[in-house]
C-alpha cells in the first residue's frame, strides 16, 4: 500500500511555505552573480543526458526541504512498492510494472508470486520473429507480395507513444512506411485507406482493452475496406494482428491469437509503448533498435531506484514541478525540444502527466486543498518562439519550461543545427535574465532615437526575466537516449504523484464522457426530437439532426 500522506501537513511543507517568501523575491540572475558555482552544484550528468536545473528559483536550501519532504512522503517507500510489483494502482487492484517490460537485468519481478520475466521474454521473442520477417519480405501478404505499409490503428496510450517514438527515431527508419490512425472521425482512417494498397499492408490493431470505441470502429471499417479490396476472410491472418491483453475479445474480431502480442493489466495504458503495443516502433525502426530504446528505459530506471535523490534526475525534475505548481502557482509546464524529429513529445506528455496526476481526490478519497497535475504543452522550437513564446518571456503567468536539445544532429546540414542550438541556449538566458529598462532605455539611445521616442517605447520592450527553466542537453536522440529520456519524464509524473499523495495510475476521468456518449449514440441514430438533457444539449443534438 502507498503511505497516505497530505503534503500539506509536513514540516518540510511548512519550512517551503517561509522559505518561498524569501526566494519569492530573489532575481535569478543575482543568485548566479552570489554563487559563480551554481553550475556545477544544480547539474547532473546521467550517460549521454545533462539535466541543468541551475537556472530555476531555488536555493540549496529550497534542494533540501524537498528532498526533506521526500522523506515524510515516503517517496523511497513508493518508488519499492513500484519496482517490486505491489499492487499501487489500488483503485484498480493492479500492480505497475511497465519498468519490468524493459528489465534487461531479467531478474526476477514477482506479481501475486509469480515471476513474469519469461511471459515478458516470451513475447519479445515472438515480436522479433514476427517483426523481422515483415521487415526482411518474408511475411507474405495474400497475393504473395512483401508488406509496404504499416497501419497501427489505436487511440491514447495504443497510438500516442508509437507515434511519438517513430517521429522521434525517423534517423533509423527502414523501408515500411508508418501510418497511425486513432480518431473516431472517418477521415483519419478514409484518408489514409487512400495511399494504401491492401495486398501489401498489414494492419495492427493496438488496444489493451480491445474495446474501445474509437480502435474497434477503425478496426471493422479497415477490415470491411481489406475484404471489399478482394480479399477473403481467411487473407485477414496474413494482414491484422493485435496487439492487446483481451484475447477472447481478439478471436471475436476475426484476428488469429496466433497473431496477437498480448501484454498484461499491469502496464497502464500510457505506459504500454514498452510492451506489445510497440510493436509499430520494432518494425519502422527494427528490432534491436526498439531493445535499445527499452535498455535506455532501464539504464533510467536503475538510476531512479537507486541514485541519492539530490542527485536523482526524475526526482529533482519531480520537486522542482511541485515547488512551481505549489508554492509560485504556476499552471503548466511547457516542454520544448530543440528536435523537429521529437515534435510529438509533448503531445506524448499530456496523456503520461495529465491523465495520471489530473486528479482532485486524494490517497484518502479525500478531496485535495492543494493544486495537483499542471497542464502540459509544448511545441518545438525553435517554431514555438515565432508563436507562442512572447507570453512565456512578457506574459503575467509564469511558465517554467523544459528546454531539451541533442549535441549531434542527424542532419548536420550546412549551419543549421548551430543556428538551433543558439537559440536553445539564448532562450533560456533571456528567460532568466530578461533585459532592464536601463538596458533598453540604453539601447534606444544607441539606435539614435529620441528621448520623447525612448520614454514612449521603453516599457514594452523590458523583460522582468527571472523565469525559470531546465535544460536537458543530450548528446544525440538514439534509441537508448530516448528510450531514457521517456522513463525519465514517466518517473517524474510518480514523484509528483507520490507527494501530491494521489493514485497516478488510473484514470476514471475519462469515464463520464464515454459513458453519456453511449447515451447519445442511440438517440442520433433515430430521427426523433430529443428531449432528455438540459436545453442546451437537446438544442445542440435537434440542430444537427436538422443539418445532418
Ligand atoms: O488501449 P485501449 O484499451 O484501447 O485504451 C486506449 C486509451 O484509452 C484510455 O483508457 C482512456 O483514454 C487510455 O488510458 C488508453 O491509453
Amino acid at each position: 500500500m502507498l503511505p497516505r500522506i497530505n503534503f500539506t501537513d509536513t514540516k518540510s511543507f511548512q519550512y517551503l511555505t517561509d522559505h518561498f517568501i524569501d526566494i519569492s523575491g530573489k532575481q535569478l540572475k543575482d543568485l548566479f552573480t552570489e554563487d559563480p558555482a551554481r553550475f556545477e552544484k544544480f547539474s547532473v550528468q546521467f550517460n549521454d543526458i545533462m539535466l541543468d536545473y541551475s537556472k530555476n528559483r531555488i536555493t540549496d536550501k529550497t534542494m533540501a526541504l524537498l528532498i526533506q519532504l521526500t522523506t515524510e512522503c515516503g517517496l523511497k517507500e513508493a518508488i519499492n512498492a513500484m519496482f517490486s510489483g505491489e499492487a499501487i494502482n489500488e483503485t484498480e487492484g493492479r500492480a505497475v510494472l511497465h519498468t519490468a517490460l524493459r528489465n534487461q537485468s531479467n531478474l526476477e519481478v514477482l506479481v501475486d508470486g509469480k515471476d513474469v520475466m519469461p511471459d515478458i521474454n516470451e513475447v519479445l521473442g515472438k515480436i522479433e520473429k514476427f517483426t523481422d520477417a515483415v521487415i526482411s519480405g518474408t511475411w507474405k501478404g495474400y497475393t504473395g507480395k512483401a508488406i509496404t505499409d504499416v497501419v497501427n490503428i489505436g487511440i491514447g496510450g495504443s497510438d500516442l507513444g508509437p507515434v511519438m517514438v517513430t517521429e522521434a527515431l525517423k534517423a533509423y527508419k527502414n523501408h515500411l512506411n508508418l501510418h497511425f490512425v486513432s480518431n473516431v472521425d472517418g477521415t483519419h482512417i478514409a484518408e489514409t485507406l487512400k495511399t494504401i494498397n491492401a495486398e501489401t499492408t498489414l494492419f495492427l490493431i493496438a488496444s489493451k482493452t480491445f474495446t474501445t470505441q474509437e480502435t474497434m470502429a477503425n478496426a471493422h471499417s479497415a477490415r470491411d475496406w481489406f475484404l471489399a479490396a478482394g480479399a477473403a476472410e481467411a487473407d485477414v491472418a496474413k494482414h491484422f494482428a493485435a496487439l492487446s491483453t483481451n484475447a477472447k475479445a481478439v478471436s471475436a474480431f476475426g484476428i488469429d491469437t496466433a497473431n496477437m502480442f498480448g501484454f498484461w493489466d499491469w502496464v497502464g495504458g500510457r505506459y504500454s509503448i514498452w510492451s506489445a503495443i510497440g510493436t509499430s516502433i520494432a518494425l519502422g525502426v527494427g528490432f534491436q533498435n526498439f531493445k535499445a530504446l527499452l535498455a535506455g528505459a532501464h539504464a533510467m530506471d536503475n538510476h531512479f531506484k537507486n541514485t541519492e535523490f539530490d542527485q536523482n534526475i526524475p526526482v529533482i525534475l519531480g520537486l522542482l514541478g511541485v515547488w512551481y505548481n505549489n508554492f509560485f502557482e504556476a499552471e503548466t509546464n511547457a516542454i520544448l525540444p530543440y528536435d523537429q524529429y521529437m515534435h510529438r513529445f509533448a503531445a506524448y506528455f499530456q496523456q503520461g502527466d495529465m491523465e495520471s496526476n489530473g486528479k482532485h481526490v486524494d490517497r484518502n478519497g479525500n478531496d485535495v486543498s492543494y493544486e495537483t497535475g499542471p497542464i502540459i504543452w509544448g511545441e518545438p522550437g525553435t517554431n514555438g518562439q515565432h508563436a507562442f513564446y512572447q507570453l512565456i518571456h512578457q506574459g503575467t503567468k509564469l511558465i517554467p519550461c523544459d528546454f531539451i536539445a541533442p549535441a549531434q544532429s542527424h542532419n548536420p546540414l550546412g549551419e543549421h543545427h548551430t543556428l538551433l542550438l543558439s537559440n536553445f541556449f539564448a532562450q533560456t538566458e533571456a528567460l532568466m535574465n530578461g533585459k532592464s529598462l536601463e538596458e533598453v532605455v540604453a539601447e534606444l539611445k544607441e539606435s539614435g532615437k529620441s528621448d520623447e521616442e525612448i520614454e514612449k517605447l521603453a516599457p514594452f520592450k523590458v523583460f522582468l526575466g527571472n523565469r525559470p527553466t531546465n535544460s536537458i542537453l543530450v548528446k544525440k536522440i538514439t534509441p537508448e537516449t530516448l528510450g531514457s529520456l521517456i522513463a525519465m519524464y514517466e518517473h517524474k509524473i510518480f514523484v509528483q504523484g507520490i507527494i501530491w499523495n494521489i493514485f497516478s495510475f488510473d484514470q476514471w476521468g475519462v469515464e463520464l464522457g464515454k459513458q453519456l456518449a453511449s447515451k447519445i449514440l442511440p438517440e442520433l441514430r433515430s430521427d426523433d426530437e430529443v428531449q432528455s438533457h438540459d436545453s442546451s444539449t437537446n438544442g445542440l443534438i435537434n440542430l444537427y439532426k436538422n443539418w445532418r
